[in-house]
């Protein structure tokens, strides 16, 4: 390992990259979001304000009240056609392939736009579409999506999540996901929804936004969330001794850490070298994988991301190609897709 104040030379764009922790919505760029924004003005649709003023460059400093209404106030009120919905996931997916991804995990929260006449169903099935369109011309990024669940979602919300995800499953859907304001209040009202899913379908990959708050991490919650079955948690910040020992009694829990968020979000303190990624990127009993969160809001491409750890944390050039390797084995994509990526992923 190199020491702290050595950075190594490394190509971290052309690294190829898994990344299993990015919201569609906010992994939106704001050059793509003013693309839609500018088409919307000069039809006379919108009364917004351009999103490179409502949002400037340079600007990541969102904590976790200003975040989430970000997107219930502004983007979502951008991104409300189904032309928009096309344009954006396209955008976001170039971006990840330029950014050397070669295999992404995408999760969005099924969303219903009654003013384009899109129901839930329609909103997956054109994300999908995106999906296919862009493999169509892109041979090297794989992507599979994961439908979210959000903490505010009601029951029956929360199981219209489950039932998308039983329709799409053979299209591309591999797994739900629990995210949303993790300061918003308790969730056991949705556990019946994830204990009968995770009864009917043994197999159902979940990964759970975990003690991403200290609200969000009492251990009363972080048992009932570990009773659900995960195979990978996000965040993974306020977490509780014995929890932590949980976590590594399971054995290959998969962790997808997002540091640049919890940085700028102020949602740790300290900066980057307080990371808890210091704590367990060498824990055996886990595996890693560094990831985004929200790239169009927090501005740090994956590429990025390790450059950090290779800077805060001292990784060296096998190291870091260990880091990008190992989150091979957390992924929801299945065996063929798996196989690939130990073809095409370095190994020093
Ligand atoms: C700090 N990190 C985070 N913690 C928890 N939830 C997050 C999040 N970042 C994003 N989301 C969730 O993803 C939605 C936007 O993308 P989609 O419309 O679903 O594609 C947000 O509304 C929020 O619920």
């Amino acid at each position: 390992m190199k020491n702290d104040n050595q950075v190594i030379d490394m190509d971290f764009k052309a690294l190829p990259k898994i990344e299993l922790h990015a919201h569609l919505s906010g992994s939106i760029s704001r050059q793509c979001l003013h693309e839609v924004w500018l088409k919307k003005k000069e039809a006379g649709e919108t009364t917004l304000t351009d999103p490179l003023i409502e949002m400037p460059t340079g600007k990541h400093d969102y904590d976790l009240k200003t975040f989430f209404p970000l997107f219930s106030s502004y983007i979502y009120n951008l991104v409300n056609t189904r032309w928009a919905l096309e344009h954006t996931t396209l955008s976001v997916l170039h971006d990840f392939a330029s950014d050397g991804v070669v295999y992404l995990e995408l999760r969005t929260t099924p969303r219903a736009i009654p003013s384009a006449s899109i129901p839930k169903e329609t909103y997956v099935d054109t994300i999908l579409s995106a999906i296919r369109l862009f493999e169509s011309t892109d041979s090297r990024l794989r992507t599979k999506l994961i439908l979210s669940i959000d903490r505010r979602n009601t029951l029956a919300q929360a199981q219209e999540v489950i039932s998308l995800y039983r329709r799409f499953r053979s299209e591309g859907v591999v797994g739900v996901d629990l995210c949303g304001d993790p300061k918003h209040g308790p969730i056991t009202h949705l556990a019946p929804v994830f204990e009968a899913a995770r009864r009917e379908m043994p197999e159902l990959n979940l990964t759970l936004h975990f003690a991403e708050a200290e609200e969000s991490g009492s251990e009363e919650e972080l048992e009932m969330l570990l009773g659900w079955g995960p195979g990978r948690i996000g965040h993974v910040i306020h977490v509780p001794e014995r929890i932590r020992e949980r976590i590594k009694e399971r054995g290959g829990m998969g962790l997808e850490l997002c540091l640049s968020c919890n940085v700028h979000a102020n949602m740790i303190s300290g900066g980057f070298e307080a990371h808890h990624f210091g704590e367990w990127w060498r824990v055996k009993e886990v595996v890693v994988a560094l990831s985004t969160d929200d790239v169009g809001v927090f501005g740090s491409p994956l590429s990025n991301e390790y450059a950090l750890v290779a800077k805060h944390f001292g990784l060296g050039r096998e190291e870091i190609c260990e880091l990008a390797r190992g989150a091979i084995q957390v992924i929801f994509g299945g065996e063929e897709e798996k196989a690939r990526l130990q073809q095409i992923m370095w190994t020093n």
